[in-house]
């Protein structure tokens, strides 16, 4: 029995959700760009729930039940608030929310098709509001109720700052959220399968999903990237920096990644907001630096950025705190858990690999007082 580090090449699963070709994206076989460009999140999160899209009253009910759900229950609110929250990573927070979340919901043990969809349904809009209640409760401020009237990445900006979002904010989180949505068998969402492969409920796998996004090497490499950027500084120190990060073997945030080996095709639709953002806000500097790394880390080690290096400009140039990237990121890929959930409960079969042992053996016990 061979062993092989982190599953690289090894096949888990059958799914119709997304899928990686050629470095190409696809979500139930349209691809990134398509979507990226015309789509909203919320038809993308109608896609991957149903793998199809969807026609305009069924959009419209979507819409509809997002917004109702919006808000979450004052007990989490109370809860939130009765942390020091200055010492508590975003993550953590997001972790045990949606953990207490389902302590406030009758179906959470509910198996059936029709009962998850709707904890599906209630999860994606909760989600959002208890990132932006945790925001504003540690700056001291009170949590903003959703509005029904905007739409998820309107709604979602709003909660966080208390104003309707500008246009080109609008577009850029409703792009950002639709890039983010799902990914094949990635870290976190293959957490999640497990999780719910041992027919234990949604919650439980949803917040099992949170945890492993949460490390750097997944999802937390955005926040990393921003606080890369700002040891940097300036834009001339960027490569002096890089190859000293690189001689003391130090990985640098935000490039590489297990399956895509020329690029990610997510990240040239991020360099592209960062441009016309970061300009637009008079910060080009931090769109400058990522190119001259990108550029460079491509040239010395064949790596390519993936989709958490220039989202970490993007955020920054929308104002956003640097410890909500990657809550961000889970707002997003909550869609994607959600779909590999349902599709996991819908032909089910426990996750059990095996272990090639590499310990010792024929070892006799020893009483404690002779060791
Ligand atoms: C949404 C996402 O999850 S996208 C990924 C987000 N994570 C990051 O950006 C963190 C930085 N990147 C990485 O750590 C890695 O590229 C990963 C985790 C994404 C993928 O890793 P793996 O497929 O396991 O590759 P692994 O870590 O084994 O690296 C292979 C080689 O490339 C090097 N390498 C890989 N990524 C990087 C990097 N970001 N910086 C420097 N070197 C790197 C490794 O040091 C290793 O070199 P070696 O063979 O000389 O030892
Ligand atoms: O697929 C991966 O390994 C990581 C990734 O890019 C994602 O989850 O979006």
């Amino acid at each position: 029995m061979a062993g092989t580090k982190g599953l690289e090449g090894i096949v888990a699963t059958e799914s119709s959700i997304s899928s990686i070709i050629n470095d190409q994206l696809t979500y139930v076989g349209y691809s990134i760009d398509d979507l990226a460009e015309n789509s909203s999140f919320e038809e993308v999160i109608f896609l991957l729930w149903n793998k199809r899209l969807p026609i305009s009253n069924e959009l419209t009910n979507l819409k509809k039940d997002l917004a109702e759900n919006m808000a979450i229950p004052n007990e989490l609110i109370n809860h939130l608030k009765s942390y020091d929250l200055k010492s508590v990573h975003p993550m953590a927070a997001l972790r045990t929310s949606v953990s207490m979340l389902g302590l406030y919901d009758d179906e959470a043990d509910v198996m059936d098709e029709e009962a998850n969809r709707r904890k599906a349904a209630r999860i994606q809009a909760k989600m959002p509001a208890i990132v932006a209640a945790f925001a504003r409760i540690r700056k001291g401020e009170e949590p903003v109720a959703p509005r029904k009237d905007l739409n998820f990445a309107a709604n979602f900006l709003y909660m966080v700052n208390g104003k309707v979002p500008e246009d080109i904010e609008e577009e850029a989180m409703n792009k950002a959220l639709i890039l983010h949505a799902d990914h094949e068998l990635n870290a976190s969402t293959f957490t999640a399968r497990v999780c719910v492969a041992t027919l234990s409920d949604i919650y439980s796998g949803i917040t099992s999903a949170i945890g492993a996004l949460k490390g750097p090497l997944h999802g937390g490499a955005n926040e990393r990237v921003m606080k890369m950027l700002t040891e940097i500084g300036e834009p001339e120190n960027a490569i002096d920096y890089i190859k000293e990060k690189l001689a003391n073997k130090e990985k640098i945030m935000g490039m590489g990644h297990r399956v895509y080996r020329q690029g990610d095709p997510r990240a040239k639709h991020l360099r592209k907001m960062s441009e016309h953002l970061t300009e637009i806000t008079g910060q080009s500097k931090w769109y400058d630096m990522s190119v001259l790394i990108e550029n460079y880390i491509k040239e010395e080690k064949g790596l390519p950025a993936n989709v958490d290096f220039y989202s970490a400009s993007v955020y920054h140039s929308l104002g956003i705190e640097h410890d909500l990237f990657t809550p961000i990121f889970a707002v997003s890929r909550v869609s994607g858990w959600l779909a590999h959930i349902l599709e996991q409960y819908e032909n089910n079969r426990l996750i059990r690999p095996r272990a090639e042992y590499v310990g010792p053996e024929n070892q006799v016990y020893e009483p404690i007082e002779h060791r």
